[in-house]
This record gives C-alpha cells, structure tokens and sequence, in this order.
C-alpha cells in the first residue's frame, strides 16, 4: 500500500468521520447502551447524572433539564435516551436546524406528555425566536403563542406539562449565557481513553456476535480517536475482513490488515490526514506554511484541510497552528518515519519553531 499516492484525498465518507452515515444509524441503534450501568467511560458525567436522576424520582419528580456538551459520536443522543428510560419516561427527539420557527417548536412543546425527554440535537443551531421561547418553556413550562400580524397580533399563553430538555451541542461556548443558565445540569463529555473504547469494541463485537481477542479489540481501539462511534464503524470493517480473508476472528494482525486496507493508520490518521502532514513536512519542510497554501498542496478546500483534518491533528499533537502558519511538531515527523532537517540556530529564517 502507498501512503504517499499522489490523487486527491477526499473528505467525503470518510470512515474516521465522525458523522453517522445511514448504515451507522441502522447498526447504532442496536448497539446503544440502555442503561446508565452499560453505557462506558464518562465516569463524571454519568455520576453526576446518576444523582440527578436518582434524587428527582425519588422526589416523584420530572428531572431538571440536561445539557451535554462534546464532540459527535461520543455519546451524547445515547445518554438523553439512557435519560428517558432510567426516568421511565418517553423521548421524542429533534434538532435545532429542524426548528426554523418558534411555531415548529411550539407544536413539539405543545405536544409534549407530563415527564416526557425532549431531546434537542444541535442545539446552537436553533433560530433566535425558538430560542427566545425554550427560555420561557424552560423555566416557566408555559409558551406564549403569537396570533396574528402587526399591532392586531396577541400572544396566548399555553401552559406546558413539566418535561425534562435534553440539550446536546458541540460548541458550548456558542450558547448564549440565559439558555445555558436555564439547564439544572450540564455535563461534558470527554473523548474515550483506548481502553474505554475497548471495552465498547468487546460489548459491540458481543451484540454482533463476532469473536474478538484482546488484542484485536486493542487495536481498534487505538485506531479509534477517542470516539465510540468510530470504534463501532472500524469494528465493522475488520470484521469484513476477518469473515472474507481469515476464519472470522479478529485478532491484533487481522485488525491491523485489515485498518491497512482501509487506510487507517495505527494512530487513526486516515488519508487525508495523512496526506496534509505528508505535504507539510516533504514539501515545506514542517513549515511553517499557511493554510491556503497547504489546502493548495493536498488538492483540498481550506475548509476541509482547516475544519476536518486539522483538528484531529493538532489533538494528537501532530500539528500547531502558529500566527506564522502551520507547523509540524517533532511527533509529526516521527510518526511518518521522517527525519526532521536541523535549522541553523538564529540563521537566515531565524531559530526553528522546535529547534532544541
Ligand atoms: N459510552 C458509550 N458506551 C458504549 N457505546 C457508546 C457510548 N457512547 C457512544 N456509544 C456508541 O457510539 C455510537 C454513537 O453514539 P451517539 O449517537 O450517542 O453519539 P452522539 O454524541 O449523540 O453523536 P452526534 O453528536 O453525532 O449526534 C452509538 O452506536 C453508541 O451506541
């Protein structure tokens, strides 16, 4: 297999993305925890909910409105449904794109049953004027509902049977201060340590019914970038591979064959990552180089270099992003089996960003 190849890498279904495609969805749905004693890692956030939920039916009462905060694919719609069945109460589920209008929420709220999880995906990306009522529906269970145009318009107020909002976002920082101060609690979820995640391959492989060693699950699992959903996805890949090139068990070597196929590395760098890292020490040196210049190099978009590779990058600490440019990092020449040029100390370019 060549790394380096030279045709454009692409972002699109990419198999380390972190969006579900349809097949995930089909097989998430499966694979979701159901009770807070199943759902993995997150120790704090799962403690801390326990209470919650504990303390609020022992008070009879609905639970206080929840917010999860953290990248896709780590738990979070899995945890408002764990939410709903620990409180024995329904979910209905929505998304803040989905919510043009205040009145498309004020048909959900309205329809809303005494104790039900509304579930509020992207939550950031609710409009101003729906926003504007969750505050009062929120705090107050009661929505004024606007009849009419211009002077002639009144507002009727509705009253709503308490019910628990489940908000999710991946920018908790984008919320404005008076609706994330309306949530009794907010938790952040954290990314999966490998062996977390491995715990999450041995349960997924279990309900799949494919035979996994401890080996094999480690190497997913490092493959994984910290996320339960693509753990899931790659498991389902390897297991593919196990089924059509070997007798169907996943050990270290078949994962790894396997990944090799798929073009994961044993980091969970995919092509385009790698091809962005391969640009920007062969070409220009570690840098530092500039995004458009770099995005030029790989034949991506700035924003796709910028918003989907980058990020992964610079966590693993591969790659710093520096008010000259972007710059590899010592790690980043290592992992590609490079040898970092020495820079002349204080020479021409001035010292080395990581000169020692
Ligand atoms: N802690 C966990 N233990 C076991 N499986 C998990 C855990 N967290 C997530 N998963 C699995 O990962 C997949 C994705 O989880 P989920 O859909 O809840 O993520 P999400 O954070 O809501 O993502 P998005 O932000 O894209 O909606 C599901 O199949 C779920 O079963």
């Amino acid at each position: 297999m060549n790394w380096e190849d030279d045709s454009a890498p692409t972002a699109a279904d990419r198999l380390v993305g972190t969006t579900a495609d349809g097949e995930d969805q089909a097989v998430e749905a499966a694979l979701r925890p159901k009770d807070l004693g199943e759902f993995v890692g997150q120790e704090r956030v799962r403690e801390q909910l326990d209470l919650v939920l504990k303390a609020a039916r022992a008070r009879n009462a609905t639970a206080d409105h929840v917010l999860l905060s953290g990248a896709p694919g780590l738990g979070k719609t899995t945890l408002s449904m764990i939410i709903a069945a620990e409180m024995g109460a329904p979910i209905r589920i929505t998304s803040g794109p989905a919510i043009q209008h205040a009145g498309d929420l004020a048909a959900i709220l309205s329809s809303l049953t005494e104790g039900e999880v509304l579930f509020l995906d992207e939550i950031h990306r609710m409009s101003r004027p729906a926003e504007e009522m969750l505050y009062m529906a929120m705090e107050d269970f009661r929505v004024d509902v606007i009849v009419g145009k211009g002077p002639g318009a009144t507002a009727i107020p509705l009253e709503l049977p308490p019910f628990t909002l489940v908000g999710a976002t991946t920018r908790a920082g984008l919320l404005p201060p008076p609706l994330r101060d309306r949530f009794g609690f907010t938790g952040h979820m954290e990314f999966y340590a490998p062996a977390e995640l491995e715990r999450v391959i041995h349960r997924s492989a279990r309900l799949l019914d494919v035979e996994t060693d401890a080996e094999g699950a480690a190497e997913i699992a490092g493959r994984s970038r910290g996320t339960p959903r693509i753990a899931n996805r790659l498991l389902r890949r390897v297991r593919d591979y196990a089924q059509v090139k070997a007798d169907g068990v996943i050990t270290r070597e078949i994962a790894a064959q396997a990944l090799a196929v798929y073009e994961v590395d044993a980091r969970g760098l995919d092509r385009l990552d790698r091809a962005v890292l391969t640009a920007l020490l062969k070409l220009f040196g570690g840098g530092p180089v500039g995004l458009s210049t770099l995005a030029v190099a790989v034949g991506e978009e700035r924003e796709t270099v910028e918003e989907v590779a980058e990020p992964f990058l610079v966590r693993e600490g591969l790659l710093a992003r520096t008010p000259r440019g972007r710059v590899a990092t010592p790690a980043a020449w290592a992992h590609l089996g490079l040898e970092a040029p020495r820079r002349p100390a204080g020479g021409a370019g001035g010292p080395g960003l990581f000169d020692a």
